[in-house]
């Protein structure tokens, strides 16, 4: 529901969001600019500055003090008539003063877009949209992070994901305060709320009618300050009945020119001091640094639109149309569906296509749609990511509470599927929920919940294979979610290792494959570049024979001009099997998948690397691109250091010029062999020192690797009050587990 008052109102004013947002932007430099060279000389009362610029200009008509503080005198003497900027000081004129032409224009297609009133009422709509884009994204935003705690973490998604929400955790209060500012400009526009800027004082009906004194001597004038100066009209010459009308910051009034008696006086009204402000707040004049911050925020609006636009149609695109749907009431399974950015329909969709070919009557529906006919089903399968902190996604939010108002169906029996990223610490909590709800409520479990960390294809295939020997009948799922287009990559260098402990382990190094044909168009493209990943990003391998990508991590950046990885020779594993085989000059399809939660933060706060196998690819890169030479400890296990000590040449280099603090192996497979987990446990001390100066831990490597450290240094913390989750939750501990 959120998410569509979101992006429903976005995506049809898209276009004028961005328009206004630019034109606002180039706007908001004017107050700043005004502002420059403009000194007000402190304690000069408005009939001094009168006096001083009567002197130098006699046929004084109007001066104006502008919201940034510059002094304009608007004259006329015989046929000559114009208008200067003043020096306050002395009254002489410093320029001729003429509003930009161009920032007329700006302004007037930021307000009107050169249409009128038809066109202020559509720059006015736009306001109100902006508004309700702004409201509804902050709390968009908040409940992706997890809570306002959570707001300056990495963020998620893909790439416009995370670029769209970027922005926007910039943007939003800047664009939240201009939308509701605009919004009440516009309504007083049209006369739906009072601004009071045409409350005038009662013209006097009498004056003094004696010669005029300089203004420079008239008390009303004296009394006023030159800060509170709106606007002093002077009298018309030789009129004797004619009067001063003084505009300050507090009220109007009319003077006597002879007296300098103030004749008539009214102050603003609440209406008018409101408008003023709401105007000061939206333009930023008067205040120009405001200005400045809310033109940044504008500036996001184009960008906001377009990224906004961008990650409406990648979801739309993801979420897949069931074909053959059955009805609910002939149905005797049904699959059930929770998910944000419609990733897991793929999944569902593979579940269905598999359970229909094996003869069975299946319905898919979101989770928000639950209710006990579904529940009548002999099968229930639930397939659910997890949102923000473990909480619900989008289709699945009011999953829960549908569930208790349904009675139990003791014919049927569940299985949920949760969809999730271990790097969150609440991995797949949402899911977790669920399975523990619907037993709670007294459902039959098929099988224990599962969960599939990244999307991963094998793991969701595996899990068909379990479910289908549970279910009587094979269950083949082969689901390859949408990928990003892949490059061509040549081979250019291999470094083997472990092949005496039967171990293959092979580095490649890849670089951007020149195009297959000479000819200028081939030529043009063979300039074609590696895509831009860092260390720590994964790499999608596409394997001849199955279009489903199996990913590696990067051991390099594309700063290092090539792309690395570090690949173990699976038993039957069909991508490392591919990639043992290649050959320098071989070539194969890629794309890169961002993992920015994975790399190290920036400063100086030491950083220790723990890995083991080839989870050392990845620590390889950090090391290699720590050119700061900021403190960094690798804690890598292996099994032989004659066969298998991956990257044991680089690490001496890195070693040598302090780009490697400390290294700690450990080999397993020697006499008194021992793990990775334990070198952290004899080095505690250490460890509990680096973790007191504000260190981070980066751990890569298999599941049950990651799982005996994050225990070992659970123990090692303890002295401190410290665990692995509070590490994790203030994140200062990442993983990347295979
Ligand atoms: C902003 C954001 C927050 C997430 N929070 C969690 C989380 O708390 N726990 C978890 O296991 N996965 C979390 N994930 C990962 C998603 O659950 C996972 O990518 C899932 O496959 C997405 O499925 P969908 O595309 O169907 O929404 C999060 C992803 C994003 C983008």
């Amino acid at each position: 529901m959120l998410r569509r008052l979101h992006s429903l109102p976005g995506l049809v004013s898209a276009l004028l969001v961005a328009l206004v947002g630019l034109t606002g932007a180039v706007l908001s430099v004017d107050p700043a600019l005004e502002r420059l060279g403009t000194s007000l000389p402190a304690g000069l009362s408005v009939a001094e500055l009168a006096g001083r610029v009567a002197r130098h200009y006699p046929g004084a008509e109007q001066i104006q003090r502008t919201p940034s503080g510059a002094i304009i005198v608007y004259y006329s003497s015989g046929e000559v008539s114009g208008a200067a900027r003043v020096d306050p000081a002395s009254g002489a004129g410093l320029a001729p003063y003429a509003p930009s032409a161009f920032s007329r224009w700006v302004k007037e297609l930021h307000r009107s877009l050169f249409l009128d009133t038809a066109g202020s009422a559509a720059t006015g709509l736009t306001a109100l949209t902006m508004l309700l884009l702004s409201a509804s994204g902050i709390a968009l935003l908040l409940k992706r992070v997890g809570g306002w705690r959570r707001l300056a973490r990495p963020l998620h998604g893909s790439r416009s994901q995370r670029w769209h929400a970027a922005v926007a955790r910039l943007a939003a209060a800047g664009l939240l305060l201009s939308a509701l500012t605009g919004s009440y400009m516009s309504a007083a526009t049209f006369a739906l709320v009072p601004d009071g800027t045409r409350d005038e004082p009662d013209f006097p009906a009498t004056t003094s009618g004696g010669a005029p004194l300089p203004a420079a001597r008239l008390p009303a004038l004296l009394a006023t300050e030159l800060a509170d100066l709106r606007e002093l009209v002077f009298p018309l010459p030789g009129d004797r009945s004619a009067v001063y009308t003084l505009r300050t910051a507090r009220g109007d009034a009319y003077v006597d020119q002879s007296s300098g008696a103030l004749l008539a006086y009214r102050a603003h009204s609440g209406a008018r001091e409101v408008y003023e402000l709401v105007y000061q707040l939206h333009t930023g004049e008067g205040m120009w640094w405001l200005g400045l911050l809310l033109g940044l925020s504008a500036l996001g609006a184009p960008w906001l639109a377009a990224t906004g636009a961008t990650v409406w149609w990648q979801r739309r695109r993801a979420k897949p149309r069931i074909a053959g749907n059955a009805p609910l009431r002939a149905a005797d399974t049904v699959i059930l569906v929770g998910s944000e950015n419609n990733s897991t329909w793929g999944f569902a969709r593979a579940l269905h296509d598999a359970l229909t070919t094996a003869g069975r009557r299946v319905h898919t529906a979101p989770m928000n749609q639950f209710s006990s006919r579904h529940g009548a089903a002999r099968h229930l399968f639930l397939l659910t990511a997890t949102y923000g902190d473990g909480d619900a996604p989008a289709s699945a939010s009011q999953f829960l509470a549908r569930l208790a108002a349904a009675a139990p169906n003791p014919a049927a029996s569940f299985a949920v599927l949760g969809f999730g990223d271990r790097q969150f610490p609440q991995f797949c909590q949402f899911a977790l929920d669920v399975d523990a709800a619907l037993a709670a409520r007294g459902w039959r479990r098929l099988c224990a919940p599962a969960t599939i960390d990244r999307q991963s294809t094998q793991e969701f295939a595996r899990w068909g294979t379990a479910v289908g020997a549970l279910l009587g009948h094979p269950l083949v799922l082969e689901h390859a979610p949408a990928h990003p287009a892949t490059t061509a990559l040549q081979l250019r260098e291999r470094v083997d290792y472990g092949r005496e402990q039967q171990e293959p382990t092979v580095v490649l190094r890849f670089v951007a494959a020149p195009a297959p044909a000479p000819g200028w168009l081939d030529g043009l493209l063979a300039r074609r570049r590696l895509p831009r990943f860092e260390a720590g990003d994964l790499a999608g391998i596409i394997a001849p024979g199955s279009p489903m990508p199996r990913f590696y991590s990067l051991a390099s950046g594309s700063n290092d001009g090539v792309l690395e990885i570090c690949v173990r020779k699976q038993p039957a594993g069909l991508c490392s099997s591919y990639l043992h085989g290649l050959r320098p000059g071989d070539r194969v399809e890629a794309f890169i998948q961002p993992n920015p939660r994975f790399r190290p933060t920036s400063g100086k706060a030491p950083v220790i690397l723990i890995g083991a196998g080839t989870g050392i690819g990845p620590l390889a890169g950090f090391i290699r691109n720590n050119s700061g030479k900021h403190p960094m400890y690798l804690y890598w296990g292996g099994r032989d250091p004659d066969s298998d000590f991956l990257y044991e040449p680089e690490l001496r280099d890195y070693l040598a010029d302090r780009r490697l603090t400390q290294l700690h192996t450990a080999f397993s497979r020697i006499k008194d062999g021992v793990h990775v987990q334990n070198r952290l446990s004899e080095d505690a001390d250490n460890m509990r020192r680096l973790i007191e100066d504000d260190g981070q831990v980066l751990v890569c490597g298999s599941r049950a690797m990651a799982d005996s450290v994050r225990q070992a240094l659970d123990q090692i913390l303890a002295p401190l009050n410290l665990t692995v989750q509070a590490l994790r939750d203030d994140g200062r501990y990442r993983e990347d587990v295979f």
